[in-house]
């Protein structure tokens, strides 16, 4: 693998704050890269300042096949898809050739290289359409085949399935996947969902508060979070301090690995067993959100059951917590 696109100690600011200090980051040709981070994190400004778009950075280096670029390399090498798509007046068709118009390509060669990406996103039965009359996720799809249709050697996604419904997204992860496979093209995603990530990137770099905390293969990032902050951005948010276990060390815990059992049920030996009590309980369509506030205190344990998990239980039932050891994972305590 070759390494595409990456940058070195890049710093972005405002007067005398950093937003932004990444240390080291590269993306392979064929590969995408997950930035998965919370709101204000700095995902979007990190984007930008590799696409060296608005505000120029403050030091650092945004490197493109192993070399540092200018501005102009890399807007010429780039193509981005921000969360919400600006769409031009005229046809779908005319939109999704609009990049390679602006690159100088003529209108017919822009239309014949432009049309194949609109079918591949499936919206190619839209082209005669007026653009401003799509909905979000047609639109979305019209974006990522303008993106695509210039052929970047890298290409930026920024929440790009942001505001979609849960089908609609689904759908769209489906398919750009598929079309990303295909491509040798480096793609920086950029997302607060890690299922996003999970299914489109071999690769997550986990953000927050402007600095990269945790990098590595997707699957191992969201199964062995680094620390607290990681394990909130992964999924395990569940805090079960050593005041709840008895154990020594920050363990945490995914909602969906916590049992609400009966207080006389013995949990299997080596299960983490934490007594509370019944904080509210929440119905989520296919499953049961039940919420404990733990009988030490500190703050209420989240635990999701399938539909009707929640027989015998109601606000203000005694109940124990209680989370398989294989499913724990030990986190550093804040510093
Ligand atoms: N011009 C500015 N002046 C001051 N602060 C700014 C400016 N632009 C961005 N910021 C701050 O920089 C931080 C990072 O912003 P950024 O938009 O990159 O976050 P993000 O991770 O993309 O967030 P979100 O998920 O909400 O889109 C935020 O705290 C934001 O308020």
């Amino acid at each position: 693998m070759t390494v595409r696109i990456g940058c070195r100690d890049l710093r972005v600011g405002v007067r005398d704050r950093d937003l932004l200090h990444v240390e080291h980051l590269d993306v392979d040709a064929g590969e995408t890269l997950a930035v998965l981070g919370p709101n204000g994190a700095g995902k979007s400004t990190l984007l930008r300042a590799l696409a060296r778009i608005g505000r120029p950075h403050r030091a650092g280096q945004v490197l493109l096949d192993g070399r540092p670029a200018d501005a102009r390399a890399v807007r010429a090498a780039v193509a981005a898809v921000l969360q919400r798509p600006i769409l031009r007046r005229g046809t779908v068709a005319a939109n999704a050739a609009a990049g390679l118009r602006l690159r100088g390509v003529g209108r017919a060669e822009a239309a014949r290289r432009s049309v194949p990406w609109l079918d591949a996103l499936g919206v190619g039965h839209l082209a005669g359409r007026d653009a401003r009359t799509l909905s979000g996720g047609e639109a979305q799809r019209v974006a990522i085949a303008r993106a695509l249709a210039v052929g970047p050697r890298v290409l930026l996604l920024d929440e790009p399935f942001a505001g979609l419904d849960a089908t609609t997204r689904t759908d769209l992860v489906a398919d750009l996947r598929a079309v990303l496979d295909d491509l040798d093209t480096a793609t920086v995603l950029v997302t607060h969902d890690r299922h996003e990530a999970h299914a489109l990137a071999g690769r997550t770099a986990l953000l927050v508060a402007g600095r990269i905390r945790q990098h590595g293969p997707t699957a191992r990032v969201l199964d062995r979070p680094a620390d607290a902050d990681c394990a909130q951005l992964v999924g395990c948010t569940n805090l079960l301090p050593p005041a709840l276990t008895g154990r020594s060390g920050l363990l945490v815990a995914r909602p969906e690995h916590c049992r609400p059992l009966r207080l006389d049920d013995a949990p299997p030996p080596g299960d983490v067993r934490v007594p509370g009590t019944v904080r509210r309980i929440v119905p989520l369509g296919a499953g049961v959100r039940i919420d404990v506030d733990p009988e030490s205190g500190g703050r209420p344990l989240a635990c999701l059951v399938p539909a009707g998990g929640a027989v015998g239980l109601q606000r203000g039932s005694p109940t124990a917590v209680t989370v398989a050891n294989a499913d724990l994972r030990a986190v550093p305590p804040d510093a």
